[in-house]
């Protein structure tokens, strides 16, 4: 039997709501195999991250080129890459290797605000994974801190999204789950047409996730061989019908759900 194949190159949530665990789980329910490549641990839950334990860049580098030389890749997803030695090298390795389909969720603050990466990480991701990407997908916090512009409405998305284009991303999706009005409503630029990607609002705390889910998702479709803008409406669908079973565990902010077409769930 023949399968795609995805990598994500990311960082480990014990919660399992976000990072890898999220990655794999969403490769796996588009029938995708999902490959991952270490490059933190989190000590993390529904309440936020208690502690961060990097891997070295040179170990990074190791689990991406033992797959790929062996099982290849179909399209490569990054998430948390935490410092600017880990960023270098995978910068490094998309010029050795390639990594195709290259999907980079730029994760640096959470929704909430909190930052999850090193300073110097963030010019790196800038300056070096950035113009490498097929796609880029910030949150809002991202797409200002990439920017440079504070970010309230879609026009503003629409402006920063430029700005992000001119730094070298082929494409821009920002994503809008912390806006204060028309949560859920995305915006992609790919230097030429604009799409508005309007989700419906889903009323939920449980948001844990999200991000991760949609890239993972996107970076499923194209390993599935799916046009980028497909990959996009899709994979927003994927994350809606998520935050619509999202899972109301431990005390904080619970995670996406993924199981539902396992539970006869069927209407997503
Ligand atoms: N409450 C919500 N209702 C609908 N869509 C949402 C909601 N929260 C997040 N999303 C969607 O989830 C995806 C991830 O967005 P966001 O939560 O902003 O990213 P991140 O997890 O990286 O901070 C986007 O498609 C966004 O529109
Ligand atoms: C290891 C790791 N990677 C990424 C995120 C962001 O998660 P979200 O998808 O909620 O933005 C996270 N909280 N932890």
């Amino acid at each position: 039997m023949t399968i795609a194949r995805a990598l994500t190159i990311a960082g480990s949530d014990s919660g399992g709501g976000a990072g890898l665990q999220a990655d794999l789980r969403t490769f796996a329910f588009h029938k995708v195999h999902g490959m991952s490549a270490v490059t933190c641990l989190t000590a993390q839950n529904t309440l936020g991250v208690q502690g961060v334990m990097p891997v070295e860049p040179d170990f990074v580098a190791l689990q991406v080129e033992a797959v790929a030389g062996d099982i290849g890749l179909d399209a490569v997803k990054t998430g948390m890459l935490l410092n600017a030695g880990i960023i270098a090298r995978v910068a490094r390795l998309a010029a050795e290797l390639p990594l195709p389909n290259l999907v980079v969720d730029p994760v640096m603050v959470s929704r909430t605000g909190v930052q999850l990466i090193d300073d110097d990480a963030v010019v790196a991701l800038k300056n070096k994974l950035l113009p490498l990407a097929m796609l880029v997908t910030p949150n809002l916090h991202e797409a200002r801190l990439l920017s440079g512009i504070a970010i309230e409405t879609v026009a503003d998305m629409q402006t920063a999204a430029r700005r992000i284009a001119a730094l070298g991303a082929r494409s821009v999706l920002i994503k809008g789950g912390a806006l204060a009005v028309g949560r859920g409503t995305d915006i992609w630029y790919d230097g030429g047409a604009w799409v508005v990607l309007k989700g419906d609002t889903i009323d939920t705390p449980h948001t844990h996730g999200t991000g991760c889910t949609l890239a993972a998702a996107i970076a499923a479709n194209l390993a599935l061989g799916l046009p980028l803008r497909e990959a996009i409406v899709r994979a927003k669908a994927y994350v809606t019908a998520a935050l619509r079973r999202s899972l109301a565990i431990g005390r904080g902010q619970g995670p996406v759900g993924h199981f539902w077409p396992l539970l006869g769930d069927a209407d997503g």
